[in-house]
């Protein structure tokens, strides 16, 4: 005779209860792998799912600082926003030290552009995921220009050939398309979270683990109070970056692009699609990949959003919400560094 439909329900229950409990007791990983695969799969859903909104939807722009002066630490989509005060490092380093990641960190270096590498390096030595395992991967034209700096245990750095170009558009619209191949050929199985990052910078604070997440944007330190009206996206519809004047959450700056290697390869594969749409229309954005992030980070929200204080502008005086400045663009001559006007 078989169970009773009553019977199996309950012993289901009964199951799903034990599995629960054995979970919230011990907060073991081993155990929690071992036990809790019915969890895991939920957890993931909600790790892996893609904040995708639609287009043409007629919503308030967030604000970053409120009424009162004070920072804002969650977008409208409940997505963190980083700040001074949101996380303790101590904590949040303490976790995270028991994942075993690996930050790959890529940096292109061109042209003139070269002279930025030695503070950029030595400056992220100091201060960028310190005591974590980071692999740069300079992008250049000019191997023998990259400076020999001492790396921090398990930092290590790749220097990979790229060809030259006297447009200083075409550089930074063809890192997209470069970071599409490195993925492809080694972060998929050499690195767990990705950075690309401008080499015109330098780190003046701490860059740890809270800005890791599965697809992080920076919010450019120049609009960060500005009316999205004002937001200088591409505005051509013929333009696949074209973003409407009544769309938009923030800028975003194209300085830093980061997330779960497989995140970051749909923005770079996106982004790149759309760039050679453009180019075989004759249509340039108005600021190159960066106007084509913003579009893409407007309809698949970023899971973390990291505040003015991972991308400032080293001419730009100081604010009151902007407690500590942690990354910079540094003051460059254009004219005398970029390869054409
Ligand atoms: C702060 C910020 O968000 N900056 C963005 C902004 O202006 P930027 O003025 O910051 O652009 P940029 O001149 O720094 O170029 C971006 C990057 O391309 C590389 N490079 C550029 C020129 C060159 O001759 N050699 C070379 O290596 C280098 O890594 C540089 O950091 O708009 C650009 C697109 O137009 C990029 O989206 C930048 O990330
Ligand atoms: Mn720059």
């Amino acid at each position: 005779m078989s169970d009773s439909p009553q019977v199996t329900h309950n012993l289901q229950l009964l199951l799903l209860t034990k599995t629960f409990f054995i979970y919230l007791d011990i907060n073991n990983n081993v155990v929690y792998k071992e036990q809790g695969h019915c969890l895991k799969t939920t957890k993931e859903h909600q790790e892996n799912s893609k904040l995708h909104s639609p287009q043409g939807l007629s919503y308030h722009q967030p604000s970053l600082v409120g009424p009162d002066g004070k920072v804002v630490s969650l977008t409208p989509w409940l997505a963190p926003v980083v700040w001074e005060g949101t996380f303790d490092p101590t904590l949040i380093d303490s976790i995270y030290k028991q994942q075993n990641i690996t930050i790959a960190t890529t940096v292109f270096a061109l042209g003139k552009y070269t002279q930025f590498l030695k503070d950029f390096l030595e400056s992220a030595e100091q201060n960028y995921f310190v005591g974590f395992r980071v692999h740069y991967y300079v992008f250049t034209d000019q191997p023998e220009q990259v400076p020999a700096v001492k790396l921090g245990a398990e930092h290590n750095l790749t220097v990979l050939k790229v060809a030259s170009s006297n447009r200083w558009q075409e550089i930074t619209l063809s890192r997209m398309e470069k970071l599409q191949k490195l993925i492809e050929t080694r972060l998929v199985n050499d690195a767990d979270y990705l950075f690309s990052l401008d080499v015109d910078t330098k780190f003046y604070g701490r860059w740890g683990v809270e800005t890791l997440g599965r697809l992080v944007g920076v919010i450019h330190p120049g609009y960060y109070q500005t009316s999205r009206e004002q937001y200088p996206y591409e505005r051509r519809p013929e333009s696949q970056a074209f973003i409407s004047y009544g769309e938009g959450d923030y800028y975003y700056g194209g300085a830093v692009i980061g997330g779960l290697v497989k995140d970051v390869y749909e923005v770079a594969k996106t982004c790149r699609e759309k760039l050679d749409i453009d180019a075989s229309k004759s249509i340039e954005a108005a600021w190159q990949e960066e106007s084509h992030l913003n579009k893409y980070f407007l309809y698949n929200k970023p899971s973390k959003v990291l505040s003015p204080e991972y991308l400032w502008q080293d001419f730009k005086p100081h604010t009151n919400e902007v407690k500590i400045i942690r990354f910079s663009q540094v003051i460059k001559n254009y004219a005398a560094v970029r390869p054409n006007p």
